[in-house]
């Protein structure tokens, strides 16, 4: 192999959703079958142990895209010349937190790890956020990254498109491959909006091949929207594998591109399409071209559409509002 290794960063690397994601990275799902890696875990370092720990496993796999594997506990060092970085890490919501302390909790990670992506990052670097809430924890890092173009900081919504596919396929009878341009708008939260109005199945619009709008609106909108709570639920800890499933899509589509006649969603910098605050890091239909996710421009955006993007967006303002009073961005 000739070919410059790619040096991803996971950070959060011995949590649940880092267990699932770095064999798959290192197996050549996240950049492609012929593209080698290496892996840098970033880590709190009561955790370094257990993050050696997969890194044994990962030794021992054998993999022959993996070119090294190296853990720190100090954000620089991890991002140093990173090309793609996975922010996975992040402080889980405990009993009696409030929501602005979660925000408080995860502005302390996600503002250091912004300054050293801008610090150390290569100049093609691109951030993916997982960790939640990932919309505002990616624009906390991407306030402290000044240097790096704003559009390479992005937020996963890539999961709850996942899901809208799939229930969407159940209802009709179909398989995810014949459903395109289906759409996640806003914050990953219960506030999102998984659109049927564009999006298409076997060329017929979606919304219209369901033809019952009380299973939209009452049964698939809340389904996908509260997903995340009703796996909790069932399985008594969040999504892992699933998670990291949608993170590998999000960055293989963003680097090889989405198909011709089909979009995807991702939260991205908002230029101010569709409403949106110009900054606000949202979910948007979009296209990955040359590496770039752009988002999808001049759809019609009717009544009940808007009133759900609108309320989306209105929790990502606050959001946004909140760790500005905080000082955090
Ligand atoms: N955007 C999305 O669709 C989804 C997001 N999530 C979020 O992803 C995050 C991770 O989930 P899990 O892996 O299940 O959690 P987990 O609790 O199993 O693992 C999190 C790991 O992050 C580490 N960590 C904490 N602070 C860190 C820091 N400053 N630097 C580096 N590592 C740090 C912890 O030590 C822990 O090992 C959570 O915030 C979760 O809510 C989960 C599912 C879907
Ligand atoms: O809901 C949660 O806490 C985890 C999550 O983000 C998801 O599964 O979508």
């Amino acid at each position: 192999m000739t070919r410059t290794p790619v040096n991803v960063t996971v950070t959060g690397a011995a949590g649940q959703i880092g267990y699932a994601l770095l064999f798959r990275i290192a197996s050549g799902h996240l950049l492609g079958p012929d593209v080698p890696v290496r892996l840098r875990l970033l880590e709190i370092p009561q955790a370094v142990k257990a993050a050696e720990g997969t890194a044994m496993e990962l030794d021992d796999c054998a993999f022959p895209l993996l070119s090294g594997i190296d853990i720190t506990d100090d954000a620089k060092t991890a991002f140093d010349g990173v090309n793609i970085a996975l922010l996975v890490g992040a402080r889980p919501r405990t009993k009696g937190m409030e929501r602005g302390d979660l925000l408080e909790a995860n502005g302390g990670i996600f503002k250091p790890q912004g300054e050293a992506i801008n610090a150390g990052a290569a100049d093609d670097v691109r951030v993916l956020v997982v960790g939640n809430p990932a919309n505002t924890n990616a624009l906390i890092a991407q306030q402290h990254a000044p240097d790096v173009p704003a559009e390479r900081f992005t937020a996963m919504t890539r999961l709850d498109h996942n899901r809208a596919l799939s229930q969407l396929a159940k209802k009709l009878g179909v398989t995810v491959s014949d459903i395109k341009k289906l759409t996640i708008w806003g914050n990953h939260s219960a506030t999102q909006y998984p659109d049927l109005f564009h999006a298409e199945v076997n060329g017929q619009v979606a919304a219209q091949a369901v033809n019952d709008q009380d299973w939209l609106e009452n049964t698939f909108i809340p389904t996908v929207a509260k997903r995340g709570a009703a796996i909790i639920e069932a399985r008594g800890a969040s999504s892992a594998a699933s998670a990291a499933n949608a993170a590998i899509d999000h960055v293989y589509s963003w680097v090889n591109g989405t198909p011709e006649g089909d979009w995807t969603s991702a939260a991205v910098v908002s230029d101010g399409s569709y409403g949106v605050p110009e900054g606000l890091i949202s979910s948007f239909p979009v296209v990955a071209k040359d590496g770039r996710y752009e988002i999808v421009q001049g759809l019609e955006i009717d009544d009940f559409s808007r009133a759900r993007i609108d309320a989306s967006v209105a929790e990502l303002v606050e959001e946004r509002d909140a760790v500005k009073a905080l000082g955090l961005i």
